[in-house]
């Protein structure tokens, strides 16, 4: 059963089309990742859905209510990531805790969330003088107040290291767990796969492509990878002309060779019958960084064009 239902949700400002007749569901129970390019109209689609901006044209509903008409009742089953702008640097973990759950009338209790999120040790810190993982940790402990069933969570690892990337990454599949849907916009492509059952690629304000990401990275161009380095170049063409190859790109004595099942076929089939020496020989799955590059290719226009 579907909780977020999103249909020709289109959003402009002034001359600017930010989101065009975008539509997409997300089941109870998924993560979901929201991914494109900058400006490609994410955080308007999560906007909308949370009910902070009023769509031009479409319909949302967010477990069968408006976000926009219904803001109250939308409040209460969809808990939002908030910014470091929005919480006063000088307030401590514990006041900053209390003061957030007394906007909800059932709120949850906020240690066992302290507890989980390993905050226990920050609760008399003051927010300004928290790490960034810290803080990051505080706005999911802060998103749960409400006991919601789902959450947005905005560029969650963006400023963190990896180290701390990876442990907010086990602590959404934690919160997802616990039954909780998740709606996720991230940059990047490795916490996409990670984390998400389902995701939808955003181009220019549209949904270009939405599926598991396996499902893209086998649909996209060049699902497969292989490289190698020659000791004595082919003559021209011959790999291109190899049966499922999309590209073929020299990076000094390396080829890499994007292609299919067909293409790791033919290519072994090549280098056996004409003793062709290919040292380092490497074939890989694409990722979903591929498939994102391979996806939204025409994306990228010049600075200023
Ligand atoms: N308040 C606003 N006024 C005018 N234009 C806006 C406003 N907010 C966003 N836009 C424009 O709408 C488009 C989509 O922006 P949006 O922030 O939704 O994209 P995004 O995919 O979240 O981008 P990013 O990855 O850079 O955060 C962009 O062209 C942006 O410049």
């Amino acid at each position: 059963m579907s909780i977020v239902d999103v249909q020709g949700l289109r959003k402009t400002y002034g001359a600017v089309t930010a989101v065009d007749d975008v539509s997409f569901t997300v089941a109870e129970g998924e993560v979901f990742g929201i991914l494109g390019p900058n400006g490609a109209g994410k955080t308007t689609v999560v906007e909308c859905v949370e009910g902070l901006r009023i769509p031009d044209a479409g319909t949302i509903r967010v477990a069968g209510f408006d976000p926009h008409r219904q803001r109250d009742e939308v409040t209460r089953i969809l808990g939002v990531q908030l910014q470091a702008s929005d919480l006063q640097p000088k307030l401590t973990v514990q006041e900053t805790l209390e003061m957030y759950s007394a906007f909800y009338a059932g709120p949850a209790d906020w240690r066992p969330l302290v507890e989980r999120l390993d905050l226990e040790e920050q609760l008399s810190r003051r927010f300004g003088k928290l790490s960034g993982g810290q803080k990051q940790r505080l706005f999911i402990a802060l998103s749960l107040l409400g006991n919601p069933r789902v959450v947005v969570f905005d560029e969650l690892t963006t400023a963190l290291d990896p180290r701390a990337r990876r442990r907010t990454w086990e602590l959404v599949r934690d919160i997802n767990a616990s039954g909780v849907t998740i709606l996720l916009v991230t940059h990047f492509m490795e916490e996409a796969q990670y984390l998400c059952d389902r995701v939808a690629v955003f181009d220019r304000g549209e949904v270009v492509a939405l599926g598991t990401p396996d499902e893209l990275i086998s649909s996209s161009a060049g699902a497969i990878v292989i490289s190698f380095r020659l000791s004595e170049p082919l003559p021209e063409g011959k790999l291109e002309s190899l049966p499922g190859t999309v590209s073929v790109a020299y990076e000094g004595a390396k080829v890499v060779v994007r292609g299919s099942d067909d293409t790791v076929d033919a290519l072994i089939s090549m280098i056996v019958r004409e003793r062709i020496s290919a040292q380092g020989l490497r074939i890989v799955d694409a990722t979903l960084d591929d498939a994102f590059l391979s996806i939204t290719a025409n994306a990228e226009a010049p600075e200023g064009s």
